[in-house]
């Protein structure tokens, strides 16, 4: 009922729920948490979100917010696609500054899980993309911070090849892993 992969950042998953097709198209349940539980995970989610993002190259991230308001998510994608990236952010982390990036669309039905600690960013693939995910804290714009999506530290391939690329201005003022202090210890 649900399939869960491992990526190379510890905490980081790839989570497929199961999908019951039929004549009418398909039913997923697409967040259980008894189901969670069974597969150890026992995050308590106390806030959805979900934004449009109308362009091709829509960039949002990279993001965080810094104790005592870090967030966990669970990001999906509701329709369209999306590239979507995790960073680790650990100070100490034998895997700090490294990324991961998943596709994750409404017809493949994958999810991300970004854990506290780790920043969080996506790119859409098609116009009119919506993104879905649970949060484990609520928005706590003091605590809002953002680290650019082009660090050369960090390296990330969005993918975007000719694609222009929508930022807020908030985003593309955002500084590098540089400058950055981070307010996440790893603790393994
Ligand atoms: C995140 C958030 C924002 N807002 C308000 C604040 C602004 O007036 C407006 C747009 O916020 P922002 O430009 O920060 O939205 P995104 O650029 O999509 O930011 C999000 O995108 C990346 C990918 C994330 O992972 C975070 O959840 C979040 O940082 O929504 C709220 O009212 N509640 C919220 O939880």
């Amino acid at each position: 009922m649900l399939d869960i992969k491992h990526t190379k950042l510890s905490g980081v998953l790839l989570l497929t729920p199961r999908r019951f097709g039929d004549a009418r198209g398909f039913f997923s349940e697409t967040w259980n948490r008894a189901r969670m539980a069974e597969h150890g995970i026992t995050i308590d989610f106390v806030q959805d979100n979900h934004s449009v993002s109308a362009q091709i190259g829509t960039l949002r991230g990279l993001h965080f917010q810094s104790p005592p308001h870090a967030q966990d998510k669970l990001v999906r994608c509701g329709r369209g696609a999306l590239f979507d990236v995790a960073v680790d952010a650990r100070a100490g982390s034998p895997t700090y500054g490294q990324w991961v990036g998943y596709e994750l669309s409404a017809e493949n039905g994958r999810q991300l899980l970004v854990p506290q600690g780790f920043l969080h960013g996506f790119v859409t693939r098609e116009p009119d993309t919506e993104i879905c995910y649970k949060c484990s804290d609520y928005y706590a714009p003091e605590c809002d911070g953002a680290v650019r999506f082009d660090c050369p530290q960090i390296g990330i391939d969005w993918g975007l090849r000719d694609t222009a690329t929508v930022l807020s201005d908030k985003d593309a003022a955002a500084g590098t892993l540089a400058d950055f202090n981070s307010p996440f210890v790893w603790a393994e």
